[in-house]
């Protein structure tokens, strides 16, 4: 069994609060990824899974077994946990090469010599670091250690997976091919993997599941869907959106489902639950923004500010009334003229409304 649980979880370093009461369930077979801002504590979660650091209280639990009781001190040697772990930083072992690096684990589990050989071939095609085997670790790139480094963490199919950050160093196609491989792998193996990013696209792509964190809390846990198309937290929305999704301070009165609500964008009927108060922000993605060279029934009219061809899409961004400024994503190349009037449309039930005051998503009515 691999389910990982964490329960009221509290690190601090000197005075510094900096895990808060974490409380975080990691099933097994889970693609967990733990994201946010630098500094928000995802890297000090790790440490406490894996007992680099110990936590002041709080319990942890890997397949049911206590390792971790901050209150009776009790901590378990990281050796003794079955984690296997990568971080950004490679650790990699200077006097051996490449293949002996990878093969280290192997041979402390007396694996035959001809089944090491072909497990760490294997890895090694995995990372497309074949050709490197005889190398030593400073005739390599940073990238090619990372890999070195995900090689010999995999190539012992471990149940557990940590891995803090580990395609940082990797250039954009190769970091792409490496989280194609790393999905794979997870497939295959069923292992639980534990993933440490700021990268939103990374943890979008990769995970099964994505645990937001900012400033030592634990804002939400979901699936990537979820977090993407339903941020429970307008800190969650801001981070993940990217291009980053636009927000719209609005007025409300709520009637039967649906809000009533003021703006910069006019009046418009947005179907949710009722807020706490008055005082709501529309968070409108992107994509959801159709932009119109001609007039459209119940376009808003908006002036064209600037254009940002990206190739397979463009970014426009839009001048409403008054100050605000709306970024419209628009797929393919499109003929827009910057300072002309465009109509923009979007559709209103996919727009989230947050509570101002708490900055909480106020959900749809069943
Ligand atoms: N050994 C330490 N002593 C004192 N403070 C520390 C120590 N390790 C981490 N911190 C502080 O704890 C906070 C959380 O650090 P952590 O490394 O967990 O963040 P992170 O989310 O992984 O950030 P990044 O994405 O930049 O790696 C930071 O403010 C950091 O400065």
């Amino acid at each position: 069994m691999s389910t990982i649980e964490l329960k009221k979880v509290n690190k601090y370093f000197d005075n510094n609060h900096i895990l808060k009461d974490l409380d975080l369930l990691i099933e097994e077979g889970d693609f967990m990824t733990l994201l946010g801002p630098s500094g928000c504590g995802k890297t000090t979660t790790l440490r406490v899974i894996t007992g680099l650091e110990n936590p002041e209280q709080g319990i942890i639990t890997i397949g049911g077994k206590e390792i971790v009781n901050g209150q009776v001190s009790h901590f378990t040697p990281p050796s003794k946990r079955g984690l296997n772990l990568v971080f950004q930083s490679y650790a990699l072992w200077p006097h051996m090469t490449v293949f002996d690096n990878v093969a280290f684990g192997l041979n402390l589990q007396k694996t035959s010599k001809a089944e090491t050989k072909e497990r760490v071939e294997n890895a090694l095609e995995k990372m497309r670091i074949f050709n490197l085997k005889d190398r030593y670790p400073s005739e390599l790139s940073g990238g090619q250690q990372q890999r070195v480094a995900i090689a010999r963490a995999i190539v012992t199919e471990p149940k557990i997976l940590l891995l803090d950050e580990p395609l940082s160093n990797l250039d954009a196609k190769l970091r792409l091919e490496m989280r194609a491989e790393l999905k794979r792998l997870h497939k295959e193996l069923g292992t639980t993997i534990i993933y440490v990013t700021h990268d939103q696209v990374e943890a979008l792509t990769l995970s099964t599941k994505i645990a937001v964190f900012f400033e030592g809390n634990l804002v939400q846990v979901d699936t990537p869907r979820n977090i993407y198309r339903h941020p429970a937290d307008i800190r969650v929305a801001d981070f993940i959106g990217n291009p980053k999704i636009n927000f719209v301070d609005a007025k409300c009165r709520y009637n039967a489902g649906s809000i009533q609500t003021e703006s910069e964008l006019g009046k418009l009927d947005v179907p949710c639950a009722q807020p706490p108060s008055d005082q709501v922000v529309l968070a409108i993605y992107p994509e959801d923004i159709e932009v119109s060279n001609e007039p459209i029934e119940d376009g808003i009219v908006c002036s064209v500010y600037s254009i940002l061809p990206a190739g397979s899409e463009t970014l426009v961004q839009l001048s409403v009334q008054g100050d605000l400024m709306i970024l419209a994503k628009v797929i393919g190349e499109m003929e827009y003229t910057m300072g002309k009037m465009v109509w923009v449309k979007f559709p209103v039930s996919k727009v989230n409304v947050y509570d101002k005051g708490t900055g909480k998503l106020v959900s749809r009515e069943p």
